[in-house]
């Protein structure tokens, strides 16, 4: 995915956000392009919130330059806007209106006529919850009405932050369902997440940020094939920690993580020499959240 066989959606270069002498954001740049889900991960107050609001024009940017589908974001506002649906924060709606109501605003304030009204009431899966006031609502239902209402205007980027806070596992799977459709109709998303293991079933791409700064950026494709890991029961795993440099120890089951062929055979030369006894191994294959603890271990 990515490349320049397909079109550009969001183009983020050198942007920095400073508030008083705090730089929140230092030297952020990275793409989005069609047809592409980018999670954008890193721990609390990494700065992930406010990317997304630097691109959705609710907050200024200190330094840099955003382009939405070819429009500068800051000399052509409101057509780069134009391309965006988002659902950031706590889901902002009005607690005595329904959600048809809610439907009805949007579709009059984007000039959309009735027929999309009745598709995206259709998406949000509503049913007979679009005629009751949504402070009734439950919190998946909130997040439903949200998202068909970002999607009002079949934007070509959608941004979510934390879509799935607060929700049950059916919802959460639903969710990711709605997300996969959206994706395949053709809007590219930016989606920050702190569930991992939902990211790595959504996502095409990972952007990882540390405080302010775009640490790394992979292929989800490259993340899961580039390095194998292997799962060991040994008779003294603390040891083996001290002995492979490649090894790392996660819920009390230690793993070793080998770049080549090369490396795998060494590492367990070293294990026979040292006289520790190898139980099992069972190769693994990296996930999201075992990359994460590398990344961001130190
Ligand atoms: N308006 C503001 N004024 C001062 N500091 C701010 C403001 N907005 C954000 N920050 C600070 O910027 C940093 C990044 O915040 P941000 O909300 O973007 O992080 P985040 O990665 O989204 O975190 P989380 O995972 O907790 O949602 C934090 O230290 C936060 O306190």
């Amino acid at each position: 995915m990515g490349g320049n066989l397909y079109m550009e959606i969001l183009k983020v270069e050198g942007v920095s956000k400073q508030i008083k002498n705090h730089r929140i954001l230092d030297n952020i740049s990275f793409s989005i392009f069609e047809n592409e889900i980018v999670g954008l991960i890193g721990p609390n107050g990494a700065g992930k919130s406010t990317i997304m609001k630097c691109i959705t024009g609710l907050y200024h940017m200190s330094e840099g330059k955003i382009t939405i589908c070819g429009y500068d974001l800051k000399s052509d506002s409101s057509n780069a806007l134009k391309n965006i649906g988002v659902s950031i924060e706590y889901p902002s709606l009005y607690p005595e209106l329904s959600g048809h109501e809610h439907f009805k605003i949007m579709a009059n304030w984007k000039h959309l006529d009735s027929k999309r009204i009745e598709e995206m009431e259709q998406f949000s899966d509503l049913k007979d919850g679009l005629y009751r006031a949504t402070e009734h609502y439950s919190m998946g239902m909130k997040q439903r009405l949200v998202l068909a209402l970002a999607m009002m205007s079949k934007p070509k980027l959608l941004i979510i932050d934390e879509p799935t806070n607060g929700l049950d596992p059916q919802a959460i799977f639903d969710l990711r369902n709605k997300l996969l459709t959206i994706r395949n109709e053709g809007t590219s998303i930016l989606l920050s997440s702190h569930q991992l293991s939902e990211l790595d079933k959504l996502a095409d791409r990972a952007l990882f940020i540390k405080s302010g700064k775009l640490i790394k950026e992979k292929n989800m494709d490259e993340l899961r094939q580039n390095h194998s890991i292997y799962r060991l029961e040994v008779s003294n795993p603390k040891n083996v920690l001290l002995l492979l440099k490649n090894s790392f120890i996660k819920e009390h089951i230690l793993y070793m993580q080998c770049d080549s062929k090369e490396e795998f055979s060494k590492s367990l030369q070293i294990l026979i020499q040292n006289d520790v006894l190898v139980y099992s191994l069972a190769e693994v294959h990296q996930d999201l959240e075992t990359y994460y603890k590398e990344l961001y271990k130190g």
